[in-house]
């Protein structure tokens, strides 16, 4: 889209509605505040009057039910657990204006379980985001379903952009991103975690540990993207010959942690394709 264009679909940003309000939701809710959205474009819904009333402290948007928030707005972003999505649905059906745009950030839930339960012709969007959107750093994956035209694309890319990044992908590629980048950010944790352990096994005081492994992370990250050069080229660059890297790749190799990161994220791919049939 030229800058004109995207300039007057800015000028025309409407009112979004977010049902759903945990960690994602408000994630959204945060980033889209910090993007230039205002409170009053933000209208929020949960079934806890609790969460409900901690966003509305927090950030000043408006907090309604969806029968009061859906009707007002060309955007519902559903933010619920997969095993909430069918009744979530069920609620916003009769709210929906004809041509609004429905938006669902729930793993494994597809395109056509949307557009079943909703109103002939709604376009819908699956969107596939994950948790550093809360620092900006976020990585969003966008599908399209049947009557989603460019117009709605650009409407659900705009919502994501303004957390982090954003691709385009086949629907067929959901299930894998889920396990990729959706789920992706809680294996890191899980090797950081790791580490600290690991420098604490060694003598090192758990403060210490623990800032030599988030700052190499985030400097083995910036290396990633920054040089856009091959991970192998790099974590060759540290393996010198003979070396204590070596060493320790060679256990890592030994206790099958490249298969076994194989296997776990099959694990959560097959997990999100099972979501959609409503398995618990
Ligand atoms: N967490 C993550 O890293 C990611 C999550 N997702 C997806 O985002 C979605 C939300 O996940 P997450 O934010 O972690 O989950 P949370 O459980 O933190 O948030 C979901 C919220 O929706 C509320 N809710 C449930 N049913 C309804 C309803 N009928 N009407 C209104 N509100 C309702 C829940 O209330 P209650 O607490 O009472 O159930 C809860 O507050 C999931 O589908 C997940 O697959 C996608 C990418 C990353
Ligand atoms: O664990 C989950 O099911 C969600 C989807 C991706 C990340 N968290």
């Amino acid at each position: 889209m030229d800058q004109t264009a995207e300039r007057s679909h800015e000028s025309r940003r409407e009112p979004v509605a977010i049902i759903g309000a945990g960690v994602m939701g408000e994630t959204l809710v945060s980033g889209l505040l910090r993007s230039g959205r205002t409170p009053e474009q933000l209208l929020v819904s949960d079934r806890s009057a609790e969460r409900l009333a901690a966003l509305s402290k927090q950030y000043a948007v408006q907090v309604l039910s969806v029968a009061d928030a859906v009707p007002q707005v060309t955007t519902v972003v559903l933010a619920v657990k997969p095993q909430d999505m069918g009744a979530v649905l069920e609620t916003i059906r009769p709210h929906l204006q004809p041509g609004t745009l429905v938006v669902s950030i729930a793993a494994g839930i597809t395109t056509a379980f949307l557009e079943e339960r909703l109103p002939e012709g709604t376009p819908v969007a699956r969107v596939m985001p994950n948790t550093p959107a809360l620092v900006d750093e976020g990585m969003a994956a966008i599908s399209g379903g049947t009557h989603c035209e460019a117009h709605h694309m650009w409407v659900a890319q705009d919502l994501m952009r303004s957390c982090g990044k954003v691709v385009t992908v086949p629907e067929e590629h959901q299930d894998a991103v889920t396990a990729i980048s959706g789920s992706g950010p809680a294996y890191i944790f899980y090797v950081v975690e790791a580490m600290i352990e690991a420098g604490v096994l060694l003598g090192l005081p758990r403060g210490t540990s623990t800032e030599l492994v988030v700052q190499t992370l985030y400097g083995a990250a910036t290396m990633l993207k920054e040089t856009g050069e091959h991970p192998t080229v790099l974590r060759e660059r540290v393996s010198s010959p003979g070396g204590t890297t070596m060493s320790a790749l060679r256990e890592l190799d030994d206790h099958k942690v490249r298969a076994a990161f194989l296997t776990a994220m099959e694990a959560a791919a097959r997990r999100s394709a099972e979501l959609a049939s409503g398995q618990a």
